[in-house]
C-alpha cells in the first residue's frame, strides 16, 4: 500500500535522512536552507557535497601537511628549547634585543622595564657621567644647572627595548638561516609569568649552529657585567609563582680597602674564604667526609660595616651575592629549600638581620614577617632598616620560616654544597646556640664602634683622592673661586670605580700636587680623629657626617665639635630611652 506521507520541502540530491542527519549535525541547517531557498531561490543541499568534499579535502591535507612538517621538523629541523625560569632565557633575550635583525622585525615588545636582561642602571650612570664629560670637554668647567638640565631630559626618554612577539621570527646568524619561535606555555594562565619559552631552530641534524649562538648571547650577556658585582634576591615575582632568586643590580665592586675594620681580621676573613675556595679544598673536605661548606656570622651594632664587607669580598672574589630575606611570611620552608637547592656552585648567599628575623628562639619557632621587599631594593651599604618580626609559637599558623627548617637548609643532609654563607646580626646573644655552632657558623667577625685609627682611616678615605677620581684630570683646571672647595672638589669628585688605587705613580705629571694634597688630608685626618672620641660611633655616624662637607674637609673638622656634641647627646636621650623602655 502506497504511503501518503508528504516529505519536507527541501528536496535535491540529498535524501530526507540526509538532511535530518545534516541538520543534528548543524543545527538550523534546515531553517537556513529554506531561508536561502525561499528568498534567494539558492538550494544549498545541490552544493552540499562540495562544501564536504572541500571540508575533508582541506582536513586530510591539514593532517597531511602536520604530519609531513613533524616528520621533517624530527629529521632534518635542529630545536632548542629555553624556558625562562632558566638564566640561558636572559642570555638569549639580552642577545636578541641587540641584534639589528630583530630590531627590523613587525612584531615586536617594546619595553623599557629594567628586568633580567635589560638593566639600565650601569648604562644610566656612564651616560650622566658622559654629559658631564661633553661640557667639559668643550672648554668650559660645567655648572651645575647645565649638566643636570642633560641628565634629567636623558631620565624623561628612558631606551626603548624590542625583542621579538610571540610568534616565529627567521634571520641570518652566520650565514644560516634560523627560526626564533616565542611561545606562551600551552595551558598556563595568562597571570602567570613563568609560561614562556623560546625555541630556536636551523635546517638539519646538526644543532652546533644553535650553541653557538647561545654560547655567543652567554658571553655578551657575561661581559655585560664585567667585573660589577651582580646581586641576586630570593623572592616570587606573585603569589602564584614558586620562590626563585631574580637578578637584581649589578653594583661595581666595592673596594676592600674602603671598609674599615681591624686590618688583621678584614685578612684573615679573606684569607679564609679564599683558602675555602681554592680548587684543592673541595677534594680535601670530601676525601675527609666533610661537608663543604662554610658560614660566617657578622655582629654588630648598626652601621658598623657588616653588608659592606660582605659586599666588598663578593666584588674581590668576583662572587655573585644572593640575599634572602627571612622575614617574608610566604616563604615557607620548602621555598627557602628550593632557593637553596638552585645557589650556584660558588656563590655568597647573604642573610641579614637574623636576629630581627626571630632566630633568638628555639627550634620549630616561625619567624613572623614584614611585607616582601622589591627586587631593586638592595644597595649594599644602604640597608638599615630593622625589621619588625615577631616570633610564634605555631609554625603552621602564619606562614615563615622556622629555625630548624633555617638549619635544614644550613647544613642538613640535603643542603647544598659549595656556597659561602654570611650571617649578619645586631644581636649575637640572643641568637640559639644551634644556629652558631661549627659547620654552621665557622668564622665570627665582630664589629664594633670606630676606633682612633679608623676614624683616620674613614676621614682619609673620603677626602683622599684615587686614580680614577682623577682620570679625567687631562688639563689643569683653574679654580673658579680659588678656595679649598674648588681644588678639592676637582680631586674628589668621583668615588665610583673599583680600583682604589691611591695616586702616586711616577710618571704622573699630577704626582707633587697630589702629594702635597694627602699630606694636607693626613694632617687634617689627625686633626679630625682628636676631636671624635673613640669607641662612641659608628663607620656609618662619621660616613654621614663627612659626606655632608665631602668637598671641604676643613669645614667638617671646623663642625665636628657641635657635631659631636649634638650626637652624643641624642644617643644617650636615646639609651636612657631603652633602659626605661
Ligand atoms: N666599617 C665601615 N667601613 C666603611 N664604611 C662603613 C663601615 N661601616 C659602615 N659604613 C658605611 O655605613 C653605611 C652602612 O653600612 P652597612 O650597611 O655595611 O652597615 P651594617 O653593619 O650592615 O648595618 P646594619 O646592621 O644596619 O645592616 C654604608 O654606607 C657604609 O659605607
Amino acid at each position: 500500500m502506497e504511503s501518503n506521507q508528504t516529505y519536507p520541502t527541501v528536496t535535491g540530491p540529498l535524501s530526507p535522512s540526509e538532511t535530518a542527519m545534516l541538520e543534528v549535525l548543524v543545527p538550523g541547517y534546515g531553517f537556513i536552507s529554506r531561508i536561502l531557498m525561499s528568498y534567494l531561490n539558492i538550494d544549498i543541499n545541490a552544493y552540499i557535497q562540495l562544501v564536504v568534499a572541500m571540508a575533508v579535502f582541506a582536513a586530510s591535507f591539514r593532517y597531511i601537511y602536520n604530519q609531513a612538517s613533524a616528520r621533517f621538523s624530527q629529521y632534518f629541523v635542529s630545536r632548542a628549547e629555553i624556558r625562562l625560569d632558566d638564566e640561558i632565557f636572559n642570555y638569549l633575550m639580552y642577545w636578541i634585543s641587540r641584534q639589528s635583525h630583530m630590531k627590523q622585525t613587525n612584531r615586536f615588545v617594546a619595553g623599557i622595564k629594567s628586568n633580567g636582561y635589560w638593566s639600565d642602571d650601569e648604562e644610566s650612570d656612564a651616560g650622566d657621567e658622559n654629559e658631564w664629560d661633553k661640557l667639559d670637554d668643550d672648554g668650559k668647567l660645567a655648572s651645575f644647572d647645565e649638566c643636570w638640565e642633560k641628565v634629567l631630559s636623558r631620565d624623561k626618554y628612558k631606551t626603548l627595548r624590542f625583542t621579538p612577539a610571540q610568534g616565529c621570527h627567521y634571520f641570518w646568524y652566520r650565514n644560516r638561516p634560523l627560526m626564533l619561535e616565542r611561545q606562551r606555555q600551552e595551558g598556563s594562565a595568562r597571570w602567570v609569568l613563568n609560561n614562556e619559552r623560546l625555541y630556536l631552530s636551523c635546517f638539519g641534524r646538526d644543532p652546533t649552529i644553535l650553541k653557538m649562538l647561545l654560547a655567543e648571547a652567554q658571553q655578551a650577556y657575561v661581559e655585560r657585567d664585567g667585573n660589577l658585582t651582580v646581586i641576586y634576591r630570593g623572592q616570587r615575582p606573585c603569589a602564584t609563582s614558586p620562590y626563585d632568586w631574580y637578578r637584581g643590580m649589578a653594583r661595581l665592586p666595592r673596594p676592600l680597602s674602603t671598609v674599615i675594620l681591624d686590618q688583621e681580621q678584614k685578612q684573615s676573613f679573606i684569607d679564609d674564604i679564599k683558602e675555602y675556595l681554592h680548587p684543592r679544598t673541595r677534594r680535601w673536605y670530601s676525601n675527609r667526609g666533610i661537608p663543604y661548606r662554610r658560614g660566617y656570622l657578622f655582629h654588630g651594632p648598626p652601621g658598623t660595616g657588616k653588608t659592606s664587607l660582605c659586599f666588598a669580598a663578593a666584588g674581590l672574589l668576583g662572587l655573585k651575592l644572593y640575599l634572602l630575606n627571612l622575614n617574608s611570611t610566604a616563604l615557607d620552608e620548602d621555598g627557602l629549600a628550593s632557593l637553596f637547592a638552585v645557589l650556584p656552585r660558588r656563590c655568597i648567599v647573604l642573610l641579614e638581620d637574623i636576629d630581627a628575623a626571630g632566630i633568638t628562639n628555639t627550634r620549630g619557632k616561625t619567624i613572623v614577617s614584614t611585607p616582601e621587599p622589591t627586587i631593586d631594593e638592595i644597595i649594599p651599604g644602604e640597608a638599615d632598616g630593622e625589621a619588625d618580626a615577631t616570633v610564634v609559637p605555631d609554625a603552621s599558623a602564619k606562614g615563615g620560616v622556622t629555625l630548624s627548617g633555617l638549619l635544614n637548609v644550613i647544613d642538613g643532609v640535603a643542603a647544598s654544597e659549595g656556597r659561602i654563607l654570611v650571617m649578619t646580626t645586631n644581636h649575637a646573644d640572643k641568637l640559639d646556640p644551634a644556629l652558631l655552632r661549627p659547620g654552621r657558623v665557622d668564622m665570627t667577625i665582630n664589629f664594633g664602634y670606630t676606633s682612633e685609627a679608623d676614624i683616620k682611616e674613614m676621614f682619609i678615605s673620603i677626602y683622599n683622592t684615587t686614580k680614577n677620581d682623577i682620570r679625567r684630570a687631562k688639563r689643569p683646571r683653574t679654580a673658579s673661586n680659588g678656595s679649598a672647595k674648588s681644588s678639592a672638589k676637582s680631586i674628589t669628585g668621583e668615588r665610583r670605580n673599583s680600583e682604589d688605587s691611591q695616586v702616586g705613580d711616577k710618571e704622573d705629571p699630577l704626582q707633587d700636587a697630589l702629594q702635597s694634597h694627602q699630606s694636607r688630608i693626613s694632617r687634617l685626618a689627625d686633626e679630625f680623629a682628636a676631636i671624635v672620641p673613640s669607641g662612641e660611633l659608628t663607620a656609618a655616624e662619621i660616613q654621614g657626617y663627612l659626606l655632608n662637607h665631602k668637598d671641604i674637609p676643613e669645614v667638617a673638622i671646623q663642625g665636628a665639635p657641635e657635631w659631636m656634641q649634638s650626637t652624643l647627646e641624642k644617643k644617650r636621650a636615646r639609651e636612657e630611652k631603652e633602659k626605661f623602655s
